[in-house]
């Protein structure tokens, strides 16, 4: 018998049980449908029982179709043969027969983690460990890992030459998969770690520190699922680019209730896209900034009035500038100044009524004078201009008129320069996006005016406000700061974040278990000190367990001993990763003269799209992106699917089956952090790697 016939064989009797448990999948999909539709009808009885009952169940059941929905592809993917001849099939969810026996575990039981972490050492009574490799329902690949051979039976089939070496020469698309299937012990470690303070994973490039951060996301919503999906799980990444690449990753292991955010998107109703070039960047993410955003938050909005008039029976009443400045300290000394929008007519009419002298308004008391005072259109028009309810975005709007004024020496003639060029572009950047989180939280919110404010005067509860019509509404929060907060926040290239990322990130986490993915060598931040102190207060004491992943899945050793020799430079001790995984192609690198830069890329691009089944990238500095975006047009446009050009930065996370570096001397000369781009750069090729440049500059450092 041919081992092809062999392997038929084998794939034919696990389509057999494979099949078995698709159709008791969608026996419960058909139970979790009429279960919606049974809710929906339940409305209709028509009290309200009869509609928290419907909401409650409909919600339950959609989330178990949505779970079942998304697992559906490659459902089974394991199989255990144990010595006591027991069989187990692991898959992405759990799914029993109709007399409730198991059909297949969900991998993240405790049934199923010894799929994971037995070994041919140390077997833990498996005999055999199968993979099956299947596309949607159907059965089309085996793997095994025979881990006892000495206790095999004599007619145990062996086929393949194991999982994880197939799967990692598999050509990569324009997405993330999970690796359930082929996840080796020390991340499962990491991802069965349990959830208490914070988790790092760390390790160098292509060790699957992101797609085992994910997959511990998965862990923990199935371990603790009611702490977990009522609390929030928030996953936030470098990118949209990112964010886009790992999005399935989650859903095709079941779960679908996880809020993904790339850094600027953390804040509910902000979307920025755009990075500031590096001075500006750096002096925004920098812990000088919140002492500025504080004054910034306080100071009075351009062009409020400075004095209020009124005349009362006898008396002319005046609150001059600094009478009014007095009243702002006050109100600002009890608390935010959004949550002083209450106050402040009352501040205003104490302050007026002392200045009442005249016998007339004297004999009519107080009382009458707030009455007045407080329904006159002339007041009510002043406070509106005076204390107007501020959105965030109104103060960032501000800040390049006051920084010079408010900053008190905070940031140097060239940070200033290139804070204000970057505000005059009038759209938040990502960097924008923690400080106007910061503002948010140092301006607080509006009160409801419920009543519940102490000693605000009846009539003072009842002063109405008019809504303001020229508010900009595009960037206004739409939840509360209270609704901030998650049970559990999972960070991605953690050594990115600047100071003022790691607040806001700490406001979303300061009740929550936290786990932090990332690798020094590769982070372009310039003041990693600065970062730490960061990082420390926004973990407030949490206890952390540390990871490490040692082994490079992704990059060709051929590769990762090049990018090595580049992290040597980058940084004095990097965690270099062991690649396991040759393919007798060297990099390539091409000099060129200056005419020729741009046709040398284009060609080498081209061959490798030839060579390769997957993507490939295109990576040049930052400011070649513009030009290169023409002059390559027709390249990018005949591959849309497989070809990408991108800055340095923006690669952060990815991977592609090749990758052509133009002008690598100009990446590392790009920033402080230009060694430590490179590094990622070349990391982020699984198979071919060229390199063109006019210049070698880097290579003979190396
Ligand atoms: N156990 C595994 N089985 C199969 N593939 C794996 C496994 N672990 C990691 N990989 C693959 O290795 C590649 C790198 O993984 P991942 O992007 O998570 O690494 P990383 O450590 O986050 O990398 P970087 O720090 O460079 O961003 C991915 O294609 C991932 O699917």
């Amino acid at each position: 018998m041919s081992s092809n016939n062999a392997e038929q064989r084998e794939i034919d009797a696990e389509q057999a049980y494979v099949d078995a448990v698709y159709e008791r999948l969608d026996a419960s999909a058909k139970v979790a449908q009429s279960l919606v539709v049974e809710g929906m009808a339940r409305g209709h009885v028509g009290n309200e029982g009869g509609l928290v009952e419907r909401d409650a169940m409909v919600y339950q059941a959609s989330l178990r179709l949505s779970a079942l929905n998304a697992a559906h592809d490659g459902l089974v993917f394991g199989r255990l043969n144990m010595l006591d001849g027991d069989s187990r099939y692991i898959g992405r969810i759990g799914v029993r027969d109709a007399d409730r026996e198991i059909l297949l575990i969900d991998w993240r039981a405790p049934a199923a983690a010894i799929f994971y972490q037995a070994t041919a050492q140390e077997p833990a009574g498996v005999i055999r460990r199968r993979v099956l490799r299947c596309a949607n329902d159907k059965v089309i690949g085996i793997e095994d890992d025979l881990l006892d051979a000495d206790n095999a039976p004599d007619d145990l089939v062996v086929i393949g030459e194991g999982a994880l070496l197939a799967s990692l020469t598999r050509a990569r698309d324009s997405s993330m998969h999970s690796v359930v299937a082929t996840i080796q012990k020390e991340q499962d470690e990491a991802i069965r770690a349990p959830s208490r303070g914070a988790t790092t994973i760390g390790g160098g490039p292509g060790t699957g520190k992101t797609v085992v951060a994910l997959h511990r996301a998965a862990y923990l919503l199935y371990t603790d699922r009611r702490r977990f999906e009522s609390g929030g799980v928030l996953v936030v990444g470098p990118s949209t680019v990112f964010m886009n690449y790992i999005e399935r990753v989650l859903p095709s292991l079941g779960e679908t209730s996880v809020t993904l955010r790339s850094l600027g998107e953390v804040v509910d109703g902000l979307r920025a896209m755009r990075h500031d070039e590096p001075i500006a960047a750096a002096a925004k993410g920098s812990s000088r900034m919140p002492a500025f955003l504080n004054r910034a938050a306080a100071a009075p909005m351009p062009g409020s009035p400075t004095e209020f008039r009124y005349f009362y029976k006898d008396d002319v009443l005046r609150l001059d500038a600094d009478q009014l400045a007095r009243i702002r300290r006050n109100l600002l000394s009890g608390g935010k100044r959004n949550r002083a929008y209450l106050k402040a007519p009352a501040a205003l009419v104490d302050a007026l009524w002392a200045q009442v002298a005249g016998d007339r308004a004297l004999e009519k008391g107080e009382e009458e004078f707030v009455e007045t005072v407080t329904t006159d259109d002339r007041f009510v028009d002043f406070v509106e201009d005076w204390w107007p309810p501020v959105e965030p975005i109104d103060v960032w709007r501000t800040l390049p008129d006051v920084i010079d004024e408010l900053a008190r020496g905070a940031f140097d003639a060239e940070e200033l320069a290139a804070l204000k060029a970057s505000w005059q572009i009038g759209e938040p950047s990502i960097e924008d996006v923690p400080l106007i989180d910061e503002l948010r939280y140092v301006i607080g919110e509006v009160p409801s005016t419920g009543g519940d404010e102490d000693d605000v005067p009846k009539q003072l509860m009842s002063f109405e406000r008019r809504e303001r019509e020229d508010r900009n509404d595009r960037f206004r929060s739409t939840q509360s700061i209270e609704d901030d907060g998650f049970a559990h926040v999972l960070v991605d290239e953690a050594q990115d974040l600047s100071p003022m990322q790691w607040r806001m990130l700490g406001r979303r986490g300061r009740y929550a278990s936290w786990t932090i993915v990332g690798d020094e060598a590769q982070s372009s931040w310039p003041h990693p000190k600065e970062s730490a102190a960061a990082r420390k207060a926004a973990l407030e004491g949490k206890p952390e367990h540390a990871f490490r992943l040692s082994t490079n899945y992704r990059n060709s050793a051929e590769i990762y001993d090049l990018a090595a020799q580049v992290a040597a430079v980058a940084v004095p001790h990097p965690d270099l990763a062991d690649a396991v995984r040759r393919t007798g192609e060297l990099p390539v690198h091409l000099t060129v003269g200056a005419t020729e830069l741009v046709d040398t890329a284009r060609r080498s691009a081209r061959e490798i799209l030839d060579r390769v089944e997957g993507t490939v990238a295109i990576v040049a500095a930052t400011d070649r992106q513009a030009e290169l975006a023409e002059q390559l047009a027709d390249l990018l446009e005949q591959h849309p699917e497989r070809l990408r050009l991108l800055d340095g930065l923006a690669t952060k996370g990815l991977e592609f089956d090749g990758v052509v570096v133009i002008e690598p001397d100009a990446i590392t000369a790009e920033s402080s952090a230009g060694w430590r781009t490179l590094y990622v750069v070349l990391t982020r090729a699984t198979q071919l790697l060229t390199t063109v440049g006019t210049t070698d500059g880097w290579l003979s450092r190396i």
